[in-house]
């Protein structure tokens, strides 16, 4: 039977660590909870383990110690109801599959559908809706590897809504994304924190963080969670992001560019 949430869905990680097949310590003792209804920034330099840390929290690889719940469901119970909804970067995904647009988006859907896969009117619908809410309706028809950079994470994430998760991640949404492409995922992932959804959202680009969360300017993310193998820094996004922590966990990077971001 499908357990149902009796807590609010925050996403609640203990003492994770991930060792590959091959020795490599990808994530070492990583603890956190990502609250429902919040915007939390997961930021970290290149090979930090950010992208281990979602496949761990979405399931896709069993962490070697530690332990993943969402609210009061284990991962693959709050998978098998559907909640969990994940944005990949670029680099997964095949874009020589031959599928449009509007497939890729019906793909969100196919959890609620039988072994057929013959979609009902309301997943038409929401396909539709989720393609109307990121501004790709009239790119539907189109093969996915025929859109640019941006469409293509407006694709996924309309996937991850016509999922209708209620947990998303995104692992990098703003890599290769122009100025007004990332405003546009910004004011839709701040109406999604307000439908409250949980939200945690990847970064390694310096650049991208001072537009999203300069100094004086914390925008959207309530928290930020700094990761560099193990978790540096978290909490509020204004106490978190002093060129103090940035500098600790982007160590080994030139410095200018975590001075920019404070000048
Ligand atoms: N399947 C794997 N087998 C072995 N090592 C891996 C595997 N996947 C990742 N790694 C290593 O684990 C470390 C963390 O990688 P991960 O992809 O989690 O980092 P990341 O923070 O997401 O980096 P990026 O910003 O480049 O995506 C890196 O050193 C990487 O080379």
């Amino acid at each position: 039977m499908m357990k149902t949430p009796t807590q609010p869905l925050n996403i609640n990680f203990e003492n994770l660590s991930v060792t590959y097949s091959n020795g490599k310590l990808a994530l070492y003792n990583a603890s956190s909870s990502v609250k429902q209804g919040s915007i939390t920034a997961l930021v970290g330099p290149n090979g930090g383990g950010k992208s281990t840390l979602f496949k761990a929290i979405m399931g896709f690889l069993k962490p070697t110690v530690g332990k993943v719940s969402i609210g009061n469901l284990s991962v693959s119970e709050a998978q098998k109801s559907q909640l969990m909804a994940y944005v990949p970067q670029a680099d997964e995904v095949d874009w020589d599959f031959p599928v449009s647009v509007f497939d890729v988006v019906m793909m969100g859907r196919y959890g609620y559908m039988n072994f057929l896969r013959i979609p009902s009117q309301k997943d038409r619908r929401l396909v539709m809706e989720s393609l109307e809410r990121v501004n790709l309706v009239d790119f539907r028809h189109r093969q996915i590897g025929e859109l640019s950079g941006g469409q293509k994470k407006r694709a996924f994430l309309a996937r991850a809504l016509a999922q209708e998760g209620k947990v998303i991640l995104l692992d990098e949404p703003f890599t290769g994304v122009d100025v007004k492409t990332e405003k546009n995922i910004i004011d839709l992932l701040i109406q999604l924190r307000e439908e409250g959804h949980t939200i945690l959202i990847s970064t390694h680009d310096l650049a991208s963080i001072a537009t999203f969360c300069g100094h004086r300017r914390c925008g959207y993310a309530d928290r930020t969670i700094l990761l560099n193998r193990t978790i540096l820094a978290e909490g509020v996004t204004e106490e978190t992001f002093t060129e103090e922590n940035l500098t600790m966990t982007f160590g080994g990077l030139p410095m200018n560019s975590v001075k920019q971001i404070f000048n």
